[in-house]
């Protein structure tokens, strides 16, 4: 179940992420200013204690004197080192809280798109590669976030400092800071290309590796594994020598940050021992001179980190732009509920469709059903049975008009329509999970009654872990029967008013597939269930027969469709002739 949280409705805004998170951002602000306020405190104390140490040599304080400024000094540091652990903490959470948020809003898009659109972008490659992105987005807020506070408000404290001992001097020091940004300005180019030429070939490194060990066998059977090596290869080439380019880039440039910041350091030295000898701008003692000079070099320490900063914001910066657009607000049902109560009605009113830029695969298919009935669909090779099937799930445009109890397809939403029809399709897309996981998908039923509904009880029981068996990936522990029937029983345990099923039995042999179809009639009472299949055997036991072909659409029984439709009456015969032979041959 999911929320409609501010993330929810603007997950493509970043300001969403941090406007969603007030109360850890409270916290880290609170903390963030003590403990950078707080180091102010540093320096302040070095020069107390070095005027001290002047005081005690001149026998004007006492060694006891310079304890306690000394205990104190402890004492405040320890405070500021408790706000420090505290700002990490919270930050850390900030950052935990986005990558979640990101990762849900990335996992619910991509199960909630168009099921054709994940066929052609490989939802899992996809999945991993926009992971990564997260995990760099969600990095990049929390040094972001860190440097605001542990660069920004302390660079502030350190300019409040110096500008109170001397304004003048730390108008001319500190001139050279901007030059530092300046540059890291006139940078950011070559550092944002460079960073996203290495993320782009570890990109396309990943769906690589994936694909090899997705289609591996495949590669082996053709012999394209050496190609396939040799091209693995030299994209691992790409990657090295890009992240060299991309880490000298990133790397190279924050000695020279430092030296250019540092270069006020000079003016310092020599106005400020002026000050001292009461010759400058300001009258200073060695308290202000150490004070001064070590909030100058601490200053110019984070001016040039601040720089750093900036190119771990423009590296996040590629990362939330490669997956803003995979963060699209969605609409997604609060819970996933069996919503179908009545007795199950289907009708198909003059049903079209073509592929973009391809004639009418069929046309004007029109037919009703009610519950109870199984509908055998079948035609030529490449008719267009399984495009008719998946009509239904809302892939693809189509003219016409589909009522499933009384609602109209095509007003429906992915989610509204996951009530409305079930589907086990050619890929039985089974999860890298347990017997039971396949089956229940999370929810909490019995799944035995699924598993005898599709004869694969016997065979489960007998495993040493039943129904807690992994499958392994897309069920590689299982035979192709065995995973057939188990995205059957996925299937058929979801209460939907029409299931369709897409040539369901051809890894099944006809005895079972028997059994199947006399277990499917008695769970089907109050459902509609279509049938796609070139293997006719069943078909004259089923209540009606939808011909899909170019040239003709029928819809009829299986007795009318032997006396009106040769093309169904030759198939039907041959099939029979061959089971006949078969049978004899046994
Ligand atoms: N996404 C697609 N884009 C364009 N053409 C497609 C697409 N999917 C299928 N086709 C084409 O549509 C036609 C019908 O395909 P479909 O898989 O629906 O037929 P089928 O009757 O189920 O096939 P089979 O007899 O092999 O089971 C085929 O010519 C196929 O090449």
């Amino acid at each position: 179940m999911f929320r409609a949280s501010k993330v929810n409705r603007r997950p493509d805004r970043l300001s969403t992420y941090f406007l969603s998170n007030s109360a850890v951002l409270a916290g880290i602000a609170l903390s963030g200013i003590l403990y950078n306020v707080g180091l102010t405190a540093g320096p302040f104390f070095e020069g107390q204690l070095a005027q001290c140490l002047i005081a005690v040599m001149a026998k004007e304080k006492t060694v006891g004197d310079m304890v306690n400024l000394a205990g104190l000094y402890l004492a405040v540091i320890l405070l500021v080192q408790a706000s420090r652990c505290l700002k990490r903490f919270w930050v850390r959470r900030l950052a935990n809280n986005t990558a979640r948020s990101m990762r849900r809003v990335l996992y619910r898009n991509l199960v909630y798109q168009n099921p054709a659109v994940l066929g052609l972008d490989e939802a899992g490659s996809l999945m991993t590669k926009a992971i990564g992105d997260v995990d760099a987005c969600a990095e990049g807020i929390r040094k972001f976030t860190t440097e605001i506070f542990d660069t920004g408000v302390v660079m502030i404290a350190y300019l409040g400092m110096l500008w109170y001992y001397d304004a003048r001097l730390t108008l001319l020091a500190c001139l050279f800071t901007p030059l530092a940004y300046l540059l890291a300005q006139r940078l950011k180019r070559p550092i944002t290309r460079s960073s996203a030429a290495y993320k782009n070939s570890v990109s396309r490194l990943n769906g690589m590796a994936l694909d090899r060990v997705t289609n591996a066998l495949t590669y082996r059977v053709f012999g394209c594994e050496a190609q396939r090596d040799e091209a693995y290869t030299s994209q691992l080439a790409q990657v090295e020598k890009n992240a060299v380019v991309s880490s000298a880039w990133e790397n190279a440039m924050q000695p020279l940050y430092n030296v250019i910041a540092m270069t006020g350091v000079l003016f310092v030295l020599i106005r400020g021992a002026q000050n001292v000898l009461g010759q400058g701008w300001a009258v200073w003692d060695i308290a202000a001179f150490t004070t001064y000079l070590a909030c100058f070099s601490r200053l110019a320490l984070k001016s040039s980190h601040a720089a750093k900063l900036f190119n771990a914001v423009q590296k996040a910066r590629v990362s939330w732009q490669r997956i803003q657009p995979q963060l699209q607000p969605v609409s997604v049902p609060e819970a996933q509920l069996d919503t179908f109560t009545a007795p199950a009605s289907l009708s198909v009113e003059k049903l079209s469709f073509a592929y973009p830029h391809q004639p009418p695969l069929f046309s004007n298919v029109s037919f009703r059903a009610q519950a109870g009935e199984i509908i055998g669909i079948t035609g030529p090779l490449a008719c267009g049975k399984s495009t008719f099937g998946r009509l239904f799930l809302g892939e693809q445009d189509y003219t016409g008009r589909i009522f499933i109890n009384g609602l109209d397809l095509a007003e429906q939403n992915n989610a509204q329509l996951s009530q409305l029809v079930a589907y086990a399709g050619h890929d039985p897309q089974l999860l890298s999970d347990t017997i039971a996981e396949n089956i229940t998908l999370g929810e909490a039923f019995d799944c035995q009654p699924w598993l005898t509904a599709v004869a694969l009880s016997e065979e489960v029981n007998a495993l040493p872990r039943g129904i807690q068996t992994f499958i392994g990936a897309q069920g590689s522990r299982l035979s192709g029967g065995q995973q057939a029937r188990l995205a059957l029983a996925r299937t058929l345990a979801r209460s939907r008013p029409l299931i369709i099923l897409d040539d369901p039995f051809s890894a099944v042999d006809p005895a079972t597939e028997a059994e199947i179809l006399q277990q499917l009639r008695m769970l089907a009472q109050d459902r509609i269930v279509f049938l796609i299949s070139h293997r006719l055997t069943h078909f004259p036991d089923f209540d009606q027969i939808l011909w899909l072909s170019q040239e003709k659409v029928q819809v009829s029984s299986h007795e009318m469709m032997l006396k009106t439709n040769s093309a169904y009456a030759q198939l039907f015969e041959k099939q029979q002739r061959k089971e006949v032979k078969n049978d004899e041959s046994h």
